[in-house]
């Protein structure tokens, strides 16, 4: 029977445990023999690897983070390393590999498979939603969840004094999820790095809004950015308002899965080991215009990641 390996790798994302758990019930359905790789690029190069138990994945569907735990490697960038890494996958017959992670994940399985030759399948997993090539990464629905919560939270307060709340959301480089959640928890302002941002005009907005008897204000900003502390003070100086600053930071990485992520995860999983059956060697999963599909992964790490346009429409005046 062929060994076929399921990994997580990089920031955790919740949906990471329903793909696990599909990817071991839907390989071995399919004739493989799956395994676990513990602990990310470090476990693969440790060797913490076994045979999937159906008690390994039985009750983890509902829990956030992944159970397979994670690892961010600065060995696996070395060469000596990855070939220890494959030499604990040839001893257990496993010549296939799914890696549940983002795009630095994938950067490193797509250095071992010039390396080794060992193919794999990449599943998007990170609440940055910055792959490029596909709509959606596992972990983006829950943590928009998390995020809403907390905004909803704050405006219990906000609406109790006059004050501006500053919301920094986690991202990287990219402004999807402060975008959306200024978008779903109505905010004021969004400061985003692919968006162009004008704090005269956003002043000039909002002293007009406040003149005509608003009492609060909510803005989201994109880590990013690195405008949030800057932004608070702004809004002491120029809007004569209380302010304070909220980073949400890890709190956006955890939380049950959502429906939404755990279905995702479902249709990604078959979607990997079905690649790799027809012979796929490095491919990513994406959903792109409603459609799941494989990628190649030169296609996505030769391209940069652009903020949906449709978004981008619709929240643009709040940057300006
Ligand atoms: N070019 C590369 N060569 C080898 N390993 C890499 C490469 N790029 C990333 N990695 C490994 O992948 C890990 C996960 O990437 P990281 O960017 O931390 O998270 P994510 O996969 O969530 O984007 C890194 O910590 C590193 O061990
Ligand atoms: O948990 P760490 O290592 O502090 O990293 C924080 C970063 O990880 C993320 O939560 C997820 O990023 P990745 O999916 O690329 O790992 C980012 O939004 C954030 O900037
Ligand atoms: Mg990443």
């Amino acid at each position: 029977m062929e060994g076929i390996a399921i990994m997580t790798s990089g920031g955790d994302a919740a949906g990471m445990n329903p793909a696990v758990k599909c990817a071991v019930d839907y390989s071995r359905k399919k004739g493989l023999k799956p395994f676990l790789i513990r602990n990310g690029l470090r476990g693969m190069i440790d060797g913490d690897i076994s045979e999937a138990t159906r008690e390994d994945v039985s009750g983890i569907m509902h829990r956030g983070g992944t159970v397979l735990r994670s690892s961010r490697s600065q060995r696996f960038f070395e060469y000596d390393y990855r070939k220890q890494a494959y030499d604990n996958l040839q001893k257990l017959g496993i010549n296939k590999l799914i890696v549940i992670g983002g795009d630095g994940s994938f950067n490193a399985l797509n250095q071992f498979y010039s390396d080794f030759g060992v193919p794999f399948a990449g599943i998007p997993a990170t609440i940055d939603n910055d792959i490029p090539g596909t709509d959606y990464c596992l972990g983006v629905d829950t943590a928009l969840n998390m995020i809403r919560q907390s905004v909803d939270s704050i405006r219990d307060t906000a609406t109790s004094f006059s004050r501006a709340f500053v919301i920094e959301t986690m991202g990287r480089h990219c402004g999807y999820l402060a975008m959306v959640s200024a978008l779903s928890s109505g905010a004021e302002i969004c400061l985003v790095p692919e968006v162009e941002y004008d704090l005269e005009k956003i002043g000039e907005r909002l002293r007009s809004d406040l003149n005509d008897g608003r009492d609060y204000i909510i803005a989201m900003v994109a880590e990013g950015t690195n405008m949030a502390e800057y932004l608070t003070r702004w809004i002491k100086i120029n809007l004569n308002m209380d302010a304070r600053l909220t980073v949400l930071g890890h709190v956006q990485r955890g939380g049950s899965p959502t429906v939404r992520d755990r279905i995702m995860a479902y249709k990604f999983a078959v979607e990997a080991v079905d690649a790799l059956l027809d012979g796929e060697t490095n491919k990513i999963m994406i959903f792109r215009d409603g459609d799941f599909g494989r990628l190649a992964i030169d296609k996505v790490t030769d391209s940069k990641v652009e903020l949906n346009q449709q978004i981008i429409k619709l929240a643009e005046h709040l940057s300006h």
